[in-house]
């Protein structure tokens, strides 16, 4: 289980992220919601070991991650950005090889190798596999970053925005994939999104979060109503039911009269 317990986060003096307590069992998906800037990635730099809370604590199955090597973690949790920041002039198959980098020793296995060109035939990276990613599109690389993380083989899996610069098709296929690795492999996963209805389709847990606090947490009907929506997000929304899940039909923003 990942248990986050009282989680601040601050940048200089400014408080980005305040008291989070969050659990997320093995065969769960949980997605962190709310406006832009509220704090979603930061919470899962957090949890990625890539910023050191101010206060609070994370364990991984019980082990607090503070006392973990680098290696020991990224054996336990794949983090998924929106995108690598700086160049990257390397081929889609070494980005796709860095994933398996913590269970190597000096250089890649058979196994490795073999690990690494399944992960590409399942996400249908073949043909893009020999281009510098660099070269790639938004969706494209979103698509090799996640390939990477699936490539590492960890239990927990942080993923922020996945599928934000992704096609209809694309999406749909990327949050299947995720969800088969929940449900078959046991796998955890935490998903920033500001696609509520994707949230609200795949999701076992919602959190939702403004201004770096978590406002609400449940289920997606409990979570995804119309006043939550409304407080949170500023605009006034119908929520109906498609498919057993909520579904948001967004109608106006909602103005402060005076
Ligand atoms: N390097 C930084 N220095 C100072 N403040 C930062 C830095 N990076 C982010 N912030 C601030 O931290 C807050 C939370 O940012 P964060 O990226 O975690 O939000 P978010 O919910 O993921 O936003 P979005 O939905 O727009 O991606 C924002 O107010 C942002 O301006």
């Amino acid at each position: 289980m990942l248990h986050v317990e009282k989680l601040c986060f601050n940048y200089k003096k400014m408080a980005i992220i305040k008291d989070i307590d969050i659990d997320l069992h093995q065969g769960q998906m949980l997605s962190v919601v709310g406006p832009n800037g509220t704090g979603k990635t930061t919470l899962l730099k957090c949890i990625a070991g890539i910023f050191t809370p101010g206060k609070g604590k994370i364990f991984i199955d019980g082990t607090d991650i503070s006392c973990m090597s680098r290696m020991a973690h990224a054996r336990r949790v794949g983090y998924v950005p929106q995108n690598l920041p700086g160049k990257f002039p390397i081929t889609v198959f070494d980005v796709v090889l860095m994933g398996r980098r913590p269970h190597m020793t000096w250089k890649p296995s058979e196994n490795d190798l073999k690990k690494v060109a399944g992960v590409i035939g399942a996400l249908d990276l073949e043909e893009i596999s020999m281009r510098d990613f660099d070269q790639l599109s938004g969706g494209q690389k979103q698509k090799v970053l996640l390939a990477r993380a699936v490539a590492q083989e960890t239990d927990y899996l942080l993923l922020d925005e996945p599928t934000s610069n992704l096609d209809l098709r694309h999406q749909l296929e990327v949050l299947e994939l995720i969800f088969g690795m929940v449900k078959e492999r046991g796998v955890a996963a935490m998903l920033a999104m500001h696609d509520l209805n994707l949230a609200s389709r795949f999701s076992d847990t919602i959190v939702m979060m403004h201004n770096g606090r978590i406002v609400c947490s449940g289920n997606p009907h409990q979570v995804l109503t119309v006043e939550n929506i409304r407080s949170v997000y500023g605009v006034e929304a119908v929520v109906q039911q498609a498919d057993g899940h909520p579904h948001i039909l967004p109608t106006r923003p909602v103005y402060a009269v005076g």
